[in-house]
């Protein structure tokens, strides 16, 4: 389970961030106020528009930054109490790190999978089961800056997934890819979802939070402004797909037509 609690998220500005920003202001609230629970076989979307404060909230889950205020109890750990106990939990993938280009994909799976102290019997057959479902068996001896986008993206995902975590928290998993990729990563997300596991992913892609997500709560300017599975959705809005659905909620924070 994943409970948000009260999570601000504040950065502070330095002078060329405000000058790309066109503000006076040094500080800027990404995340505001926002509560939110995801639970074990469900996948939970965190739809929003660019700047929402998506990868944020992710990267607050997953440890990688601190939240300003709030918790965060990941698997019943709290984010900044019990860090180390939270990534042994999780898989985290984010577009902003990346696997060493350097480095061949088989070399990058052991390498994580050692981390992860995978006894090396299951580490093989863990590397079989990925490495045949994203198709990636006859790549895995190449460098990751030898392949595609789409392959380098499996080959990532291969990675993260290689501890076999109970929660998996995958940030813009499809960005990027062609459909017949980003198919084969959400169909492996209905996997992971119906293995029991807890899938949370943020989008910005309307059909994709439609099709794969069990609930979706949607963040604009950090706020959370509405959850529910699609149906509770579209009913709130009085809407008939997500796309209305957010516009009306977009016209209500930010007015206009
Ligand atoms: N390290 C940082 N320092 C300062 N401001 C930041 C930093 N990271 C993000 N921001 C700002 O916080 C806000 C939320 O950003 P965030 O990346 O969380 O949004 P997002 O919903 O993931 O958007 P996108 O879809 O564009 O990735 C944005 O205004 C962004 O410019």
């Amino acid at each position: 389970m994943i409970e948000i609690k009260g999570m601000t998220k504040i950065y502070k500005l330095n002078k060329k961030q405000m000058k790309e920003s066109k503000t006076t202001n040094p500080v800027k609230t990404a995340v505001n106020n926002l509560s939110l629970t995801a639970k074990p076989g469900e996948i939970y979307g965190l739809l929003g528009p660019n700047g929402a404060g998506k990868t944020t909230t992710l990267r607050c889950i997953s440890t990688i930054i601190k939240p300003t205020k709030g918790e965060i109890f990941v698997a019943g750990h709290e984010v900044q109490k019990e860090p180390e106990k939270v990534r042994e939990k999780i898989g985290f993938l984010t577009g902003d790190i990346k696997l060493d280009p350097q480095f061949s994909v088989d070399y990058m799976f052991d390498f994580f999978g050692r981390l992860h102290n995978i006894p090396e019997d299951r580490l093989k057959s863990r590397k079989e089961e990925l490495f045949t479902y994203f198709g990636i068996k006859d790549f895995s001896h190449k460098k990751i800056k030898e392949l595609s986008t789409g392959m380098a993206q499996k080959a990532a995902i291969a990675v993260c997934l290689v501890h076999d975590p109970e929660i998996v928290i995958f940030d813009e998993p499809t960005n990027g890819l062609d459909v017949i990729t980003a198919r084969s990563v959400t169909d492996y997300l209905k996997k992971l979802r119906d293995d029991g596991k807890l899938v949370i992913i943020s989008t910005h892609v309307m059909s994709e939070a439609e099709k794969i997500c069990d609930r979706i709560g949607i963040i604009i300017d950090g706020c959370k402004v509405a959850e529910g599975n699609l149906e509770q959705i579209l009913h709130d809005t009085n809407t008939e797909d997500l796309e209305d659905a957010f516009f009306e909620l977009y016209r209500d924070i930010k007015g206009g037509k």
